[in-house]
């Protein structure tokens, strides 16, 4: 199972392999539990372990594989960030997609070998969704040949980017690029921010930490001002736009390739909030079998909290959801990997169904994994709300994917303009210029749904479910929309009096792709016992989905009442069948105990002697009476006691 989940057995043995050695390093484990650490001590001890993993990295990996590197990295530094989190996740890959060959040689050995540290600054305190309206402009100079970075005023300042208030001494900066006075739009600038050798900010640029945040303090989120500050006309990436001495522009193949960084993290992302959401049900479940709280037949003992239905109803499906995420997510990747080789090449036409399906993927997964992390936290009762339950943190980290890369609302609407243009085929016509990934939306469904009505049918009557209630919403936002416009109704306020509806089409269509996805997976398993327990898992998926989605396919009779009481008693059916297979299903992803950083979660079971050890580690329990006692409390009493 952990080759299905991680991709091959290679991987799956690599990952143990990995897992193995670092385990044999005290020195890259924590020197005490992080919910007993000030924000200050995290980032030292994170600071202080990258740099032995930048001196060892070689003896525990391959460098060169970021599937590894992204384990080491999830293992040593956890998921609460690192000072050089955006270094690799979006300095390089901009660098890659966007610098020229030329650019490439002076900037990346420099970036990868570690003698810089970069950071993404795009987001400023007034802007962020909206990027053609930031504020930071890069004018060029035609006499010197530099670019002059500014910023106009305080909504102009970048806010946000990761790493960028301490760590990082380099970044990507996004602009307003203005040549003799015309402005072309946003682009990303090479830029200095730091002395190499004394890390003091640069002259013209103010620099700070934006502050604590709900989860994710180990990176030091920046704010960035630039008081005309000046970079050559090199510094402007230049791989798919050009400016000449002489300030002529030459524009990119496509509109917004520059924006290619974004789509690789909203690609990579979804993986990673598998894991985020695996993570937590892994505690939750193994903890779940190790409680015991109450009977269900009350002449036996007291049972293990998973035999309740309410508790695998709260559990399982989201077991099902990360699966379905993960593989989900590695289709997604090649898709992005094939569409970057491509890009660099020229070849930008398949930017647009990459962007809406990774803009529709973002949303969906990080909403749901979500709610599975806050459901599998509830599930651990009191526990659960303890940090030594280490779920809290995974729910701050995951939830920050709802707003990063594109707030989810934004992006459900970026693919619902999608839709909409593909809705616009199949009313004219031409449905067959629909994209494979749309195509359904031309094809006739059936009156009615066959599911519980053709024997042996597999998951192919529930996908074509997904598909009609997918189909009929788009259809029925995208007619809204037209209809308003025919009205008279202006293009962007019919849009927005219909975007509830639009996003809901999004969401039913990027969750059909989910199930397709999942599907897809089984399909192509050829071990018998693991396909057995994917397919069990894929049954609670399909039917559990379809019911939260029911009123959809309801409304217009396409699912009856006798066939939705089918699907709710299969959703229990399967509760019941997966419950035997719930710790190893979720054991298979093979989290280490360092990695999991939670003492509910521990492989061992062994939780109230060391809920027990991890309270009396508390700071707080240094001493049996506290100096607020002394100084404020006590005195209070006292004075009360008079
Ligand atoms: C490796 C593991 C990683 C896991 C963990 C990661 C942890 C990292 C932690 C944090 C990192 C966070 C980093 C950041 O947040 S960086 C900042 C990100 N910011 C955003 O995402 C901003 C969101 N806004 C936008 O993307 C855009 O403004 C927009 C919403 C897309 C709108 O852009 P714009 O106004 O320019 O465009 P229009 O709406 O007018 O659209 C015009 C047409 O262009 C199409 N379009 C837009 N974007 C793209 C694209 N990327 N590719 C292809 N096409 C695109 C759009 O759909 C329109 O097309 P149409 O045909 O309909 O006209
Ligand atoms: C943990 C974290 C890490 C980050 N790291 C980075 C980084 O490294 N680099 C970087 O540059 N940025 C970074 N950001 C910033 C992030 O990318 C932005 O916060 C994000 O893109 C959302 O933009 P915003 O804050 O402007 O939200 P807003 O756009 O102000 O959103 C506020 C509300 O308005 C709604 N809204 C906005 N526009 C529309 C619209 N057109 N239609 C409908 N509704 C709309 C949204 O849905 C939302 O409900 C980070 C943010 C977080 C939380």
């Amino acid at each position: 199972m952990a080759a299905q989940i991680w991709g091959s057995e290679k991987r799956a043995r690599r990952r143990r392999e990995i897992s193995a050695k670092i385990a044999q390093m005290p020195e890259l484990h924590d020197s005490k539990p992080l919910p007993f650490m000030t924000r200050e001590e995290k980032i030292m001890e994170s600071a202080r372990k990258l740099t032995i993993l930048t001196e060892k990295m070689g003896q525990i990996i391959d460098p060169t594989d970021p599937a590894e590197l992204y384990h080491l990295n999830n293992e040593v530094l956890g998921l609460e960030g690192n000072p050089m989190a955006l270094h690799g996740v979006m300095f390089i890959p901009a660098l890659s997609a966007q610098a020229s060959d030329e650019q490439q040689a002076k900037w990346l050995p420099r970036a990868l070998r570690r003698e810089i540290i970069g950071t993404y600054a795009q987001t400023e305190l007034g802007h962020g969704t909206n990027l053609q309206n930031l504020e930071t402009t890069a004018t060029y100079d035609l006499a010197t040949q530099e670019f002059v970075l500014h910023t106009p005023q305080i909504t102009a300042l970048k806010w946000w980017p990761g790493n960028l208030g301490k760590s990082s001494n380099y970044a990507v900066v996004v602009a307003h690029m203005i040549i003799k006075a015309k402005n072309y739009g946003p682009h990303p600038f090479m830029v200095q921010l730091r002395d190499e050798k004394t890390h003091e900010p640069l002259p013209g640029i103010t620099i700070g930490d934006i502050g604590p945040k709900m989860a994710y303090n180990i990176v030091d989120n920046g704010f960035l001002g630039f008081n005309k500050y000046r970079i050559p006309r090199t510094n402007l990436l230049m791989r798919h736009t050009k400016v000449e001495a002489d300030g002529t522009y030459i524009k990119p193949p496509h509109a917004k390739i520059n924006y290619s960084a974004m789509v690789h993290v909203r690609a990579y992302m979804l993986t990673g909030q598998a894991i985020m959401l695996a993570s937590a049900l892994n505690i939750a479940t193994r903890y779940s079998s190790v409680r015991r709280q109450g009977q269900i037949d009350k002449s036996q003992p007291e049972v293990k909290v998973l035999e309740y239905q309410t508790q695998q109803h709260r559990l399982f499906p989201s077991i099902a959801r990360a699966y379905a995420f993960q593989f989900a997510g590695a289709e997604t990747v090649k898709l992005y990997e094939h569409v970057l080789k491509e890009m660099k090449s020229g070849n930008v036409s398949l930017m647009a169904d990459l962007h809406a399906l990774t803009s529709g993927l973002k949303s969906v997964v990080t909403y749901q994994t979500g709610e599975g992390i806050e459901q599998a936290r509830m599930a651990c009762g009191g526990h659960g709300y303890s940090m030594a339950s280490y779920i809290s943190e995974i729910y701050g980290v995951a939830i920050g994917g709802c707003t990063y890369e594109g707030e989810n609302m934004v992006m459900l609407l970026q693919l619902a303009r999608y839709l909409v243009k593909s809705a616009a085929l199949v009313k004219s016509g031409q449905s067959s210029k629909l994209g494979p990934l749309v195509a359904y939306l031309g094809v006739k469904s059936e009156p009615t749904s066959l599911i519980d009505r053709i024997p042996n049918s597999g998951f192919t009557e529930y996908v074509k479910t997904f598909q009609h209630v997918s189909k009929r919403q788009t259809l029925k936002a995208a007619d809204m929309f037209f209809g308003l416009m025919e009205k008279g109704e202006k293009r962007e306020i019919a849009w927005n009096k219909c975007s509830v509806e639009l996003n809901r089409a999004s969401r039913l269509h990027t969750r059909l792709f989910i199930v397709e996805a999942f599907v897809r997976r089984v399909n192509e398993i050829a071990d018998i016992r693991i396909k057995e327990a994917l397919t069990d898992l894929l049954h609670l998926h399909v039917n559990y989905e379809l019911l939260d989605i029911a009123s959809y396919a309801l409304e217009d009779g396409f699912l009856s009442a006798s066939q939705l009481d089918y699907i709710r008693d299969q959703v229990y059916l399967y509760l019941g069948k997966i419950r035997p297979n719930a710790v190893s299903l979720l054991d298979s992803w093979e989290f280490s105990d360092i990695e999991l950083r939670s003492v509910l979660g521990r492989r061992d079971g062994n939780v109230y002697e060391n809920l027990f050890k991890w309270a009396k580690s508390s700071p707080l329990n240094k001493t049996d009476v506290l100096s607020s006692v002394t100084q404020y409390l006590k005195p209070m009493m006292e004075k009360a006691r008079l």
